[in-house]
């Protein structure tokens, strides 16, 4: 009897949880056409957008267009967004770190895109598409790290905003330069930002274009470590070993804690108390709580 009821109250609250995420920031009611931006997306080629999905529940996302200091061209947009969607799908993942090839994160979107898509519609569309997907990122069930290697500029450094963690290599780099592109953040940036940084760092990094180097990161709380190296795949090692302090245990546990903190992150104290609720009857009594009850663990 208890078996089943734990069992239907799980599958209940998995489908509300996934519910809850697969409902896009924007839709049809705001004007969004996604077919439409999708297919002039496509128009713009070149690059990649890798996952390597490891047995130990550790992703590794590569912004793989290194020629263009891993610009975004339309086409790696589109493949962020199937790659998000892959993730989501991940039940056994518990975190994702985000970078880019040739050691440098990515300078934003690839400007040759951007000048052909300049029109109001297109721009619009663009924007709505990045911030679904960012969105999307942000509410993965996993711990995410941007590793920070180079140059994050521009949507570069929106991206980073999307992730839950930030680390820094040596003389590597976070800077908002919109302003100086007669612009403003368009994929999410300028909101997750007030909230990582509050408003007033928020203000002068956008105001100003401050350039965002690892030291200032430490000070504003942008990056939560500057690493040792600088060096690729040693930065790649290190990121790893960081993550896996966070990601040790169960991947039903990590996920579920990584739920209960979005929830409390961006949802009124009421409702994240009842989605809290709801996740813990989705570990309580499961597998991983009752090999603990056996083992009875000492935390010293
Ligand atoms: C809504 C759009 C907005 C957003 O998404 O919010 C944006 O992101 S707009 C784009 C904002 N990004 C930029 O303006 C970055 C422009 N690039 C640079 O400032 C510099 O390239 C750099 C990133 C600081 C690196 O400088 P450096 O190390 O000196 O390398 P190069 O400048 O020589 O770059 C090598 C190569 O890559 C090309 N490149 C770099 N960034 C882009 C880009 N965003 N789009 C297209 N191409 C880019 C650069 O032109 C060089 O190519 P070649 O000239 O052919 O050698």
């Amino acid at each position: 009897m208890a078996v089943s009821l734990w069992k239907k109250i799980f599958q209940t609250t998995k489908e509300r949880i996934l519910q809850q995420r697969r409902v896009s920031l924007y839709n049809v009611a705001h004007g969004y056409e996604e077919e439409l931006i999708k297919k002039k997306l496509q128009q713009f080629a070149g690059g990649s957008i890798n996952l390597s999905k490891e047995d130990n529940g550790i992703g590794i996302l590569t912004l793989n267009n290194p020629q263009l200091m891993n610009a975004f061209t339309g086409t790696m947009m589109l493949e962020l967004q199937e790659k998000v969607a892959e993730l989501e799908n991940w039940k056994d993942g518990k975190g994702l770190i985000i970078c880019g090839a040739g050691n440098t994160f990515c300078s934003g979107s690839d400007l040759n895109a951007v000048k052909a898509i300049s029109n109001c519609q297109d721009g619009m569309n663009m924007c709505m598409f990045m911030q679904n997907t960012l969105t999307r990122l942000m509410r993965l069930p996993l711990i995410s790290v941007a590793l920070i290697q180079g140059k994050a500029i521009g949507g570069g450094a929106e991206l980073t905003t999307a992730c839950d963690f930030r680390l820094m290599t040596p003389g590597s780099e976070i800077r908002f330069v919109h302003k100086h592109m007669g612009l403003v953040p368009g994929w999410g940036g300028a909101a997750r930002l007030v909230r990582i940084v509050g408003s007033g760092a928020a203000l002068r990094l956008l105001s100003g274009a401050l350039k965002v180097d690892p030291e200032r990161a430490l000070r504003l709380g942008l990056s939560e470590e500057t690493l040792l190296s600088s060096e690729e795949s040693a930065s790649l090692e290190e990121a790893r070993a960081w993550l896996s302090q966070y990601t040790e245990g169960p991947a039903s546990v990590i996920r579920a804690v990584k739920q209960v903190v979005t929830a409390g992150r961006e949802l009124p104290l009421e409702d994240a108390l009842r989605t809290e609720k709801d996740v813990f009857g989705t570990v309580w009594g499961g597998p991983a709580n009752l090999q603990a009850l056996v083992r009875r663990p000492k935390h010293k």
